[in-house]
């Protein structure tokens, strides 16, 4: 079921992006939304957008993929601990992490000490059919992803539920999205 998109007009949207003082972190599941849905509401209240997963591979001049394959899981959560500890320190605007990155304790620390925490959260069925579109993320090469996608879910509800704010995510336009979480962020403030 698609969820109305929140009737915000041009100054709600003004008014609450005056009253945000911290990065915005989106975090949850692979297939969410944090990437896409991230630089919507980047666009929407004028701020800078950056995507953890793209700065690694940039820092490492690999993809995701190729660094999971070439030097293992524990090497890219390395990396992914040190990207998020600098950016959250130097960036303002909106932060599209990793899926597991709230996972890791310190990671989480640092967002919930420094930014505004959004868990974006979706049913299983949309992820595996969103994650399917593109085979560039190794967790899910591992087995049937449909089960890999519930472990994961039960495994890290607990993490991502230390969010400040939980926002549900549909089929419907990435936009109203990225209106919810302003909602979210505005109601949480
Ligand atoms: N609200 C939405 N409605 C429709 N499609 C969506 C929505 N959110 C995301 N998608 C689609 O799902 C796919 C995955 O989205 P995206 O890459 O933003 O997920 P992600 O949370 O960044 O995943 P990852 O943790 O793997 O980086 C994309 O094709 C995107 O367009
Ligand atoms: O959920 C995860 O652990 C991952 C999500 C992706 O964003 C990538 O960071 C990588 O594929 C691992
Ligand atoms: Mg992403």
């Amino acid at each position: 079921m698609t969820q109305t998109a929140p009737s915000l007009t041009q100054q709600d949207i003004a008014r609450i992006a005056r009253r945000i003082d911290r990065p915005i972190v989106l975090v949850g599941l692979m297939g969410v939304g944090k990437s896409t849905v991230g630089r919507r509401l980047a666009n929407l209240i004028g701020v800078d957008f950056v995507d953890v997963d793209d700065e690694i591979e940039r820092a490492a001049d690999r993809s995701v993929a190729e660094i999971f394959e070439e030097f293992g899981e524990p090497y890219f959560r390395n990396g992914e601990r040190r990207v998020m500890g600098r950016l959250i320190g130097e960036k303002q605007g909106v932060i599209a992490t990793g899926g597991g990155a709230f996972v890791d304790p310190e990671t989480r620390g640092l967002i919930r000490e420094k930014a505004i925490s959004v868990w974006l959260d979706c049913d299983i069925e949309t992820l595996v059919e969103r994650t399917a579109r593109r085979d560039s993320r190794p967790l899910l090469r591992q087995g049937d992803p449909h089960a890999i996608l519930l472990d994961l879910k039960e495994r890290r509800s607990g993490s991502y539920s230390q969010a400040d704010c939980h926002v549900v995510t549909d089929d419907g336009p990435h936009n109203a999205t990225a209106l919810r979480i302003l909602e979210a962020i505005d109601s949480w403030l």
